[in-house]
């Protein structure tokens, strides 16, 4: 049988079954989703991390590409208590080593306790638990990989839905997923997407109605280039932002964001909207949170299980933000009308800049 480690922060090691070889190191996170694995295991914003899943089988409906919500693999490595051969299969061609037969619950409690951990994984032939320990050694903690941006960004701008009648948008890619490019394209915008560092002249030639920064992995603190455009941008053009998005726009609009100890990972986020009092359920994932919104945002959405921050707005500024996944994919699809919301801030604004000045 090939042999498997996992070992976590503190020296703990799990042995399971190894299903795809390899060895790797990241941060050890746990999502409690039940489906949806091809579009969190897609997900640029797992970049860096080791995923746990909390639900015992995965893979039970196969893997299919359209599905996918980037085209690789994102996390380091993966851990559930049962994979399937199609998802084993997948995993060992894109070379991303996966573990199961283990308790996951293990893990799960290890990291409600401790928190979000470094994590050494080593499968194969003639792995040992050194080999996973010596992994674990070389990990860094997320907030340590500084331009983890250039990862997971395009590298030149690309434009879609050129011919599409609607609002222009400049998605700023700090790893977005594809869902929120489609859920754009599907209500008639034209997206731009530029580079996570991309220069503020090069967006404003497009002329943006609307500012968009997507969401991404790691600290957030570590997208000055996005912080910039927002900071440029924020007087003359609406901006939204999702999940990392929302944390980019705090920190630069004069709040503050910090890590939480183990994060939302899953499709049944509870989140309450202050004014109308409806609870909708979302889905999440963020190990990053919004601290204070500083004077220029207010609050309008919070989780229920934890009161943070998860919907924000604009005081004097047009500014609208999900620190959950309103595009779904996996998960439940009720606050699909956020990106009706931010393309109607948009086309209102373009409507009054439009109107020429009367003397
Ligand atoms: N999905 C995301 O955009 C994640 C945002 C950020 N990397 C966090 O972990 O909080």
């Amino acid at each position: 049988m090939t042999e498997a480690y996992v070992a976590l922060e503190g020296g703990h090691v799990l042995e399971g079954r190894g299903r795809a070889p390899g060895t790797a190191r990241g941060e050890i996170v746990f999502t409690t989703a039940y489906t949806g694995y091809e579009e969190s295991l897609t997900d640029p914003s797992y970049e860096e991390q080791i995923l746990t899943f909390s639900y015992p089988l995965i893979g039970n409906y196969g893997v299919r590409e359209e599905r996918f919500e980037d085209d690789r693999v994102h996390p380091r490595g993966v851990v559930a208590k049962e994979l399937t051969e199609d998802v084993v299969d997948w995993l060992a061609s894109e070379g991303v080593p996966a573990v199961d037969h283990l308790d996951t619950r293990e893990i799960v409690t290890d990291i409600r306790d401790g928190g979000a951990m470094k994590c050494g994984i080593a499968v194969g032939e003639d792995v040992t638990e050194e080999d996973a320990l010596a992994e674990l050694e070389q990990c860094k903690a997320m907030s340590d990989h500084t331009d983890i941006g250039a990862q997971v960004s395009v590298d030149e701008p690309v434009a879609h839905g050129a011919d599409n009648d609607g609002e222009t948008v400049a998605l700023i890619d700090c790893g977005a997923k594809g869902s929120i490019i489609s859920s754009l394209l599907e209500r008639d915008a034209t997206v731009h997407v530029f580079p996570y560092d991309a220069d503020v002249a090069d967006v404003e030639a497009v002329d943006p109605d609307l500012l968009f920064i997507s969401n991404g992995p790691g600290d957030p603190v570590n997208f000055e280039g996005a912080i910039t455009l927002v900071e440029e941008f924020v007087e003359d053009t609406p901006v939204a932002g999702i999940c990392l998005g929302q944390q980019i726009v705090a920190e630069a609009l004069g709040g503050s964001t910090e890590k939480m100890t183990f994060g939302h990972r899953g499709v049944n986020q509870p989140v309450l909207d202050l004014e109308s009092g409806q609870v909708v359920m979302t889905t999440q994932n963020h190990g990053y949170t919004v601290a204070d919104p500083g004077e220029h945002l207010e609050v309008t959405q919070i989780n229920v299980n934890d009161d943070t921050p998860e919907g924000i707005d604009g005081i004097e500024y047009d500014v609208l933000t999900r620190q959950y996944h309103p595009e779904a994919n996996p998960g439940p699809e009720d606050t699909l009308d956020f990106f009706d919301d931010v393309l109607a801030m948009a086309s209102e604004r373009a409507d009054t800049r439009a109107v020429p000045a009367d003397d």
